[in-house]
């Protein structure tokens, strides 16, 4: 039996692990969470009879305590409450299917109580990387990648030593827009921003693939997961989302991994690695297959992918600038408050006006993260 504590088991990623649960009985839920989403949770521990849900908002947390007062599930809130879940005892493997880096202080907490962690949650490596893989060697935890790119590495490269590896090709599918011009992205909307040509995904993420923000954090992603310098990542769009991302070793031989876009896949293969377990759904059929296409990303239309890098060159704290100020750029296009094109205004004036701070710890990425979000919250 392998016990399982999900953070925000309410989303995209979420219910996709718990789908893997409840297809393999031997995979035991012992912990969900949300932001708010009550009425989700109470479904999810009526399912699963998990031992714990934390939610982070209080008044939510109440609302669920009395929905739930007839189970044995204990109800927790707040930071308090994700840090509780992510160090249960009765858990092995942490998910981090939360959004945004209010994933770090959890997933440290994980590390530190010795989980090993299905990352899915890639802004926790882009804004701490510098701090999480250290300290998951310290405490000899995995670090297991979910996004859909870096299991594709970490399964090409399986049993393979890292020093012989040449370059990582990470694959995008170049999001709704690809192809478009700045003039006719200055027009587009929520809604056509929403519809992801291949994955069905939770609001930011699929906006973030829209701006390549989204390739750009899973540059520094790949950098912290599998310890290679920018100049040896190269993304490369691939708009069938087929090839899930390529590994070129020293002699020049590529690996690739290829399948049908469904999470599910990295997500089990995460939670039984190193091996391989039986997964219904479609599958590829190469008879019905007609091509797959490859293009060089649009850097000057699509400045989220060169920003990112950037961001990621200067180090420090600046990749925690890039990121908080995406995150709340992205919050207020959703909220339609600003256009398409401001995101990337937002990100590159918050980088510019930032002074940097070399080795940020934990306390100082919080609070660039916070000064971040002042800053904006003051000029849009
Ligand atoms: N979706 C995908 O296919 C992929 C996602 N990822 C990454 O995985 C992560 C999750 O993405 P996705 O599943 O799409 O996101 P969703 O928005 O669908 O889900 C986010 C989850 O986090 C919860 N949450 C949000 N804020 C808080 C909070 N303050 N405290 C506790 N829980 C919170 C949400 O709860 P609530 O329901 O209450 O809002 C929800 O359960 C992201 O980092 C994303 O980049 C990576 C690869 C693919
Ligand atoms: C499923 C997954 O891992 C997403 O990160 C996906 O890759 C987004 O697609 P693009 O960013 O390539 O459009
Ligand atoms: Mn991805």
């Amino acid at each position: 039996m392998k016990n399982i504590a999900i953070l925000g088991s309410t989303g995209s990623i979420g219910i996709q692990t718990l789908d893997v649960a409840r297809k393999n009985e031997d995979l035991r839920v012992v912990a969900v969470s949300a932001g708010k989403s009550v009425e989700k949770l109470e479904e999810q521990i009526r399912e699963f009879h998990p031992l714990l849900a934390a939610v982070w908002d209080e008044k939510a947390a109440r609302d669920l305590k009395t929905r739930i007062a007839d189970t044995d599930t204990k109800v927790v809130s707040g930071m308090e409450g994700l840090l509780e879940l992510a160090s249960m005892p009765e858990s092995e493997i942490l998910v981090t299917a939360i959004v945004g880096m209010i994933g770090i202080r959890p997933t440290m907490e994980g590390i530190r109580a010795g989980k090993a962690i299905a990352l899915a949650n890639k802004e926790t490596l882009v804004t701490a990387g510098h701090l999480i893989m250290p300290m998951a060697k310290k405490y000899g935890v995995s670090i297991l990648p979910v996004d859909s790119e870096h299991s594709a590495i970490f399964q090409a490269i399986h049993g393979e030593e890292n020093k012989e590896i040449h370059k990582l090709l990470i694959t995008a599918s170049g999001g709704p827009f690809r192809g478009r011009t700045t003039e006719e992205l200055r027009r587009v909307t929520v809604a056509d921003t929403l519809k992801h040509p291949n994955w069905v995904m939770g609001r930011k993420i699929t906006v973030d693939s829209a701006t390549l923000v989204n390739k750009g954090l899973e540059v520094m992603e790949a950098k912290w997961l599998f310890d290679m310098d920018l100049d040896h990542i190269q993304v490369v769009v691939q708009p069938q989302s087929i090839i899930h991302s390529m590994v070129e070793f020293k002699d020049g031989a590529i690996m690739a991994q290829l399948g049908t876009p469904d999470m599910r896949l990295p997500i089990q293969y995460a939670l039984y690695y190193p091996h391989r377990r039986y997964l219904d759904g479609d599958r590829l059929d190469f008879t019905k297959l007609h091509e797959i296409t490859f293009e060089v990303p649009d850097m000057e239309t699509f400045r989220g992918l060169p920003m990112a890098i950037q961001a990621s060159r200067e180090g420090g704290s600046m990749p925690t600038v890039f990121n908080a100020a995406n995150e709340l750029a992205v919050k207020k296009f959703l909220e339609e408050k600003i256009g398409f094109l401001d995101i990337y205004e937002i990100i590159a004036q918050s980088m510019e006006r930032h002074k940097k701070i070399a080795h940020p710890d934990l306390d100082e990425i919080l609070s660039v993260e916070q000064d971040t979000y002042q800053w904006i919250e003051s000029r849009w």
